[in-house]
């Protein structure tokens, strides 16, 4: 008895990072165009540590590109995960997969890649942009990103023109950008003025889409 009591006491302060339940706290909203986007805030409990362990644990990287004749420095640290890499923390494999269930009718497929980016401080950012290489740029399809660290603003704007979106997410918010959202729309994490702390973004996408 004590010890089944003790037990159940346990379970309800835990720490470390959980996922809450996603079922019906995701709240759709309808854009234009067929696109849609799912919110759920706060869906990983004790985020923050999560956080901490993949600066620690993910193998960051600093990338250059091509601007017209120059190289530059991408603005943020990034770490890729194709479908047959083990992700780097084990509430990151259980996401994917409460993902794939949560949405497999209607995505007909999983979730399987994992992109991570690092965003250190205000000044770094990811510009205007559909994530369009590969099958998203003709299909439907589905981007569910997780925040983690400190709140930043993720914008998104229809491509024909119109009101600009702002969701500000961070220590745990789940947001999910469906239907024809990477065709028929844009989305930026723009540079910050503020004095703004560190933030993880965990991008989980169906295969062949980037
Ligand atoms: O930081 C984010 O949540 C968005 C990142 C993004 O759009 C991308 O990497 O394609
Ligand atoms: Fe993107």
């Amino acid at each position: 008895m004590e010890i089944a009591l003790q037990g159940s006491l346990l379970d309800g302060i835990q720490d470390g990072p959980a996922l809450e339940e996603l079922g019906t706290s995701v709240t759709r909203r309808e854009l234009s165009a067929g696109a849609w986007l799912d919110v759920r805030p706060g869906w990983v409990r004790g985020s923050d540590e999560l956080f901490s362990r993949l600066v620690e644990d993910v193998p960051w990287r600093a990338e250059r590109r091509q601007m017209y004749e120059r190289m530059v420095d991408v603005p943020r640290l990034v770490c890729w995960y194709g479908e047959h890499d083990a992700l780097p923390d084990p509430v990151l494999e259980q996401a994917r997969q409460t993902l794939s269930d949560h949405y497999r009718d209607e995505l007909g497929e999983e979730f399987c890649t994992a992109g991570l980016c690092f965003y250190r401080n205000g000044q770094d950012s990811v510009a205007w942009h559909g994530d369009t290489i590969g099958r998203s740029k003709h299909e439907d399809t589905m981007v569910a990103i997780v925040s983690l660290g400190e709140p930043r603003s993720l914008l998104l704007r229809p491509r024909t023109g119109g009101d600009t979106l702002r969701y500000r997410l961070g220590h745990g918010d789940l947001l999910v950008m469906g239907g024809s959202c990477q065709r028929t729309w844009e989305h930026a994490v723009p540079k910050s003025a503020r004095v703004v702390g560190p933030r993880i973004s965990v991008q989980f996408r169906p295969r062949g889409v980037a």
